[in-house]
């Protein structure tokens, strides 16, 4: 389970009277996520998540913090950080940076289909717009530098097959991005798959874990999304009616540019690589520890994807 910082009950008291919420009633650490430490929190004015950031500093978080204000403000179901009695939505707590939001109603999907494909291809379309004119432009720390830093650092650990697959893949994105500059970029979820959504029934209820935010393209987030959303994961293959139903959606509230249309079989698989590349250095990084490593995703998963991709990739208009 993915609580890394304990909370005793005098903790979760104190740190609950110091917002306006009424008196603590119960808590409970939330096992599903792997990067920050989450806890639902009972009190008697209503449920909320309290997120301690495991894995950013202090002054690392206003940045995240600041995207979803912005989105909330355009009507998006978000979640905004509370404001506490000091007047500070981010504080310190048991040396972590922390803060608490609504708990949204809903639950994470067990899998996809076709209905809340579409759902999430309408909501992206209007989440990429609602991005454009926030001022904050932060590059990825899942980026460009860094993918061409970790793949030279992990290949030696790799197959063979496996580096030569990481590496060319890398060369060929960068050699189509020496042409394209000026791809459409905006603020971009960054990891909107789909158990970073909650849904009441088939309807989607709120999008959450904005941890990945950042400026970059466009047709990047979709094909971050197209990847998680419409692949079998056993194979890695695009369920083709998945697919057409998430980018009728998505096309149906923005028009991609030609150049976006040129770019999307390159953005598929630097999306499905820079997955396989974060779940390798994780894999890589906890497997001296059984613990730890029992709570990795599997990196064979986005491996598949992107071979996967790499035989075949759909285009982007739909009929
Ligand atoms: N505001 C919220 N409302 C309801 N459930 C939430 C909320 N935030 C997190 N959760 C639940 O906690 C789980 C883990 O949260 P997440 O932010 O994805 O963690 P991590 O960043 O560690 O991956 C989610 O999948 C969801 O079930
Ligand atoms: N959704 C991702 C995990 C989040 O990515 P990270 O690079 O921030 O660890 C996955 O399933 O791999």
């Amino acid at each position: 389970m993915a609580v890394y910082t304990s909370l005793s009950d005098s903790d979760m008291r104190a740190l609950v009277a110091d917002y306006y919420l009424g008196e603590l009633v119960s808590y409970q650490g939330i096992s599903g996520g792997v990067e920050n430490t989450n806890y639902f929190v009972n009190t008697t004015t209503g449920k909320y998540v309290l997120t301690l950031f495991e894995e950013f500093e202090f002054d690392e978080v206003p940045y995240f913090l600041d995207v979803v204000a912005h989105l909330k403000h355009k009507g998006f179901n978000v979640p905004a950080a509370l404001i506490d009695i000091h007047g500070e939505r981010l504080r310190m707590v048991n040396e972590r940076p922390a803060i608490m939001v609504d708990c949204f109603s809903g639950s994470e999907l067990k899998t996809t289909n076709e209905a809340t494909c579409k759902e999430m291809g309408a909501a992206l379309a209007k989440l990429h717009i609602a991005g454009e004119d926030f001022p904050q432009h932060r590059e990825s720390h899942r980026g460009v530098a860094w993918w061409h830093a970790t793949s030279q650092s992990i290949q030696s650990e790799l197959e063979p097959e496996q580096a030569n697959l990481l590496l060319s893949q890398i060369a060929e994105f960068d050699d189509f991005m020496a042409d394209h500059a000026d791809l459409p970029k905006t603020t971009i979820h960054g990891d909107l798959f789909y158990n970073n959504t909650l849904f009441d029934g088939e309807s989607l209820s709120a999008i959450i874990d904005f941890y990945n935010a950042c400026h970059s393209w466009v047709m990047y987030d979709l094909a971050i999304v197209v990847n998680d959303w419409c692949s079998d994961m056993t194979t890695g293959e695009l369920d083709m009616a998945k697919y057409r139903a998430l980018l009728k959606a998505y096309l149906y509230e923005r028009e991609p540019s030609a150049e976006e249309v040129v770019a999307w079989p390159y953005m598929l698989r630097i999306a499905a690589l820079r997955f396989w590349l974060s779940r390798l250095e994780a894999w890589h990084g906890a497997k001296h520890d059984p613990e730890r490593l029992a709570q990795q995703h599997d990196p064979l998963e986005f491996q598949r994807i992107l071979e996967a991709r790499v035989r075949y990739t759909p285009t982007l208009e739909v009929s």
